[in-house]
């Protein structure tokens, strides 16, 4: 019994953490709130034109892969302005790596975006 309140407490702890996490990145991330404008314009244009079951759950992936990698660019950006601060070329290349991360999975998104909605806006527009 007394495990079990343990439990719901550390994972209750653990979410609200986790959340005070992403509210940080959007605060302070203009990236983060791109991104979170995008998702919800994609979200809105997904109702428009009524795209499929598999049609979500694929755009709904490709949300989670750009919002998380930003998540992870954000965290390795402040650990090394944090552990390095002064000028270094590892500090540079780590920091252009993880954004290169996040270029990949913004590309990905954006190609399936319009495999999923250039023929449907085609068809509208016809
Ligand atoms: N300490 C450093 N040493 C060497 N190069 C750095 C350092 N900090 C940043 N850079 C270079 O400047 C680029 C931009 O770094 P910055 O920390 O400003 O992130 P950013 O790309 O502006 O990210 P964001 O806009 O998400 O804050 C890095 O990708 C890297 O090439």
């Amino acid at each position: 019994m007394a495990s079990d309140y343990q439990e719901i407490k550390q994972k209750t702890i653990g979410l609200k953490y986790a959340i005070n996490g992403l509210i940080f990145a959007f605060k302070n991330e203009i990236n983060m709130r791109v991104h979170v404008l995008v998702t919800i314009i994609v979200i809105m244009l997904g109702f428009f034109f009524q795209v499929s079951f598999t049609e979500w759950v694929l755009l709904f992936l490709t949300f989670g892969l750009v919002l998380s990698s930003e998540v992870f660019n954000t965290a390795v950006e402040m650990l090394l302005d944090y552990l390095a601060p002064e000028w270094h070329p590892k500090a540079g290349i780590i920091k252009d790596l993880t954004a290169g991360g996040v270029l990949i999975a913004s590309s990905i998104a954006l190609i399936i975006g319009a495999i999923i909605f250039i023929p449907k806006i085609i068809t509208w527009m016809m």
